[in-house]
């Protein structure tokens, strides 16, 4: 049964996550929910397994122990070819840097992934070059990733997580190489496209402004969420 009608229900859940590297636990009994629509910012020091948890969550890495469901399915469970299709309808991400194909044009990279979803490459032009001038990427549309600033490259990858209407946006530090201006141009235009399409955010920062962005924060420490009570 679909989640997505139900603000009560959370659209995403991690509950009692461990994941180890090696010997290094990065998840100790991790717990974390988001519901449709939310924009939660997953805070906490450096180490703290905010990355490992996004990984988790968005089926990129499966958990050792614990549970991750979405919209009633267990992810972690499900076998790897459904779990590719699945992030590929239901889920966008958008990480620090390098992840934009580098041989590709700025329109090119948000095309992409409407032709791994069957459109036709003019279709998928077209409607890579409306998000792109949605993300205020005006101009640009012909240049390749090298010859984009900073600011206009995340602005870019988030035109591409965002152009298949994913239900959930993982952002993994997604301004973490950007100086403050840039920071804020591509935070509003996430927020502001987020809230406009009603698509869920996971926004994993270490910067308490970025964190200002969220409707709300969960803080790691030690690979768990600390309750809300201690991190107010
Ligand atoms: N691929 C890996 N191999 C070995 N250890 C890893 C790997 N990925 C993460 N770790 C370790 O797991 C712990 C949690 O890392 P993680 O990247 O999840 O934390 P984080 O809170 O996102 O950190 P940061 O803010 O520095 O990116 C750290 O001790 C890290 O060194």
């Amino acid at each position: 049964m679909s989640n997505r009608g139900d603000s009560s229900v959370p659209l995403l859940a991690g509950r009692d996550l461990v994941k180890a590297h090696g010997r290094t636990e990065a998840l100790r009994g991790a717990s974390v929910e988001l519901r449709a629509g939310e924009i939660l910012a997953v805070t906490g020091a450096s180490g703290s397994g905010k990355s490992t948890l996004l990984h988790c969550l968005a089926g990129i890495v499966r958990p050792d122990d614990g549970a991750v469901v979405y919209d009633g399915v267990r992810l972690d469970r499900l076998p790897e070819k459904r779990l590719s299709e699945l992030r590929r309808t239901d889920f966008g991400v958008v990480f620090q840097f390098g992840q934009l194909i580098p041989e590709l044009t700025a329109v090119d990279n948000v095309a992409l992934p409407l032709m791994l979803g069957g459109a036709d490459r003019a279709g998928a032009r077209e409607r890579a070059g409306e998000w792109l001038e949605r993300f205020g990427v005006r101009g640009q549309e012909e240049l390749r990733p090298g010859e984009l600033s900073g600011g206009q490259a995340q602005r870019v990858a988030l035109a591409r997580a965002l152009v298949t209407g994913p239900k959930v946006v993982f952002a993994d530090e997604p301004t973490g190489a950007l100086d403050s201006l840039a920071t804020e141009q591509v935070l509003t235009a996430l927020v502001h496209t987020a809230r406009e399409s009603g698509t869920a955010v996971l926004l994993v920062t270490h910067d308490a402004q970025v964190a200002a962005y969220a409707n709300r924060e969960v803080r790691l420490s030690d690979g768990a969420a600390v309750p809300a009570e201690v991190a107010a």
